[in-house]
């Protein structure tokens, strides 16, 4: 199995060690899968438990103080199974399997999507925020109204980098320890392949300080992921960017137009560039193996084949 993973795009972390090894041992796991829908929920689950990255618990925080996780698979078969705005679910990307391998559809949201977790087996209830998450989020001076209250209080603070992912090119992010920005911690996503079978997989918080209800690209098929039987590809960045320009789908086109995998992810994130202006990063497993590519300031990836 051969599986690549990435833990977001954005600024370079205050902690590059101890989020490298978390990376190394998730592609380490995923490696030792029996196949490679197997691969990409065993590599992001430790991912999602851990408070370093944007998935799971350690979460983007959304206006109301809610974290709530999205997350999408894709196999080589072209099925799809995505699970969005889901507080209390840690385990996003097995929510998404859940979707793809036991239900005839695509996508599903919310409550319904917490209660498909919890049928099949995936915890819900999980206390998604941390001390730190919850306290940066407190020091916000936090709306108490409406739609149109939360749209004022997030006007100034969404994609203000806060989440790393950032608004605008190489900007992913100052540093973690500023006052109001969010940690060192982004969005996970994982491709793996037996050699004749691919998966992917991205699971997220999403962007820190979003309107409750926000999804972003991650659960959206061709954006947070794609797979096709050239390949695979996560990508990570800002959300509404990644989602206009179906970054993932563009990258997984690139190898069924013939490019290698390195070349395909450097080729969608040219594209993205020029045409949002904004951050992001992608991971591509093809047939000739692993690339990777970003224009923020860090994306970090690991590797693992056996
Ligand atoms: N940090 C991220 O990658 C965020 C994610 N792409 C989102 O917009 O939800």
């Amino acid at each position: 199995m051969r599986v690549v993973v990435h833990g977001g795009a954005g600024g370079a972390p205050d902690e590059p060690a101890p989020r490298q090894q978390a990376l190394d041992r998730a592609a380490e796991r995923g490696a030792d899968a029996q196949t490679p829908l197997d691969a990409v929920e065993a590599a992001l689950a430790p991912l999602e438990s851990s408070p370093r990255f944007n998935a799971g618990v350690g979460g983007a925080v959304q206006s109301d103080g809610v974290v709530r996780t999205d997350a999408g698979v894709m196999t080589s078969d072209r099925e799809v199974g995505a699970a969005c705005s889901m507080p209390g679910v840690e385990r996003a990307a097995s929510v998404a399997r859940v979707v793809h391998s036991e239900t005839p559809h695509v996508l599903v949201s919310g409550g319904h999507a917490v209660d498909l977790a919890s049928e099949f087996g995936t915890e819900t209830g999980v206390d998604l925020l941390t001390d730190e998450t919850r306290e940066r989020y407190e020091a916000e001076d936090p709306p108490r109204g409406g739609p149109r209250e939360h749209l004022g209080w997030l006007a100034t603070r969404f994609g203000s980098g806060g989440d790393r992912a950032g608004g605008g090119l190489n900007n992913g992010g100052a540093g973690g320890d500023e006052p109001g920005r969010a940690p060192d911690h982004d969005t996970v996503g994982a491709v793996a392949s037996d050699g004749e079978r691919f998966a992917a997989a991205t699971s997220t918080g999403g962007r820190s300080f979003a309107l409750a209800g926000r999804v972003g690209d991650v659960p959206q098929v061709g954006s947070g992921f794609f797979c096709t039987e050239a390949g695979g590809a996560s990508a990570t960045g800002a959300g509404e960017d990644i989602a206009r320009v179906t970054l993932s789908r563009r990258a997984v086109g690139h190898l069924e137009d013939g490019l290698g995998a390195q070349a395909a992810a450097d080729r969608s994130i040219e594209e993205f560039e020029a045409i949002t202006e904004s951050g992001a990063g992608v991971i591509v497993l093809g047939d000739d193996g692993a690339g990777s590519a970003f224009n923020t300031e860090e994306m970090q990836t690991s590797i693992a084949y056996k």
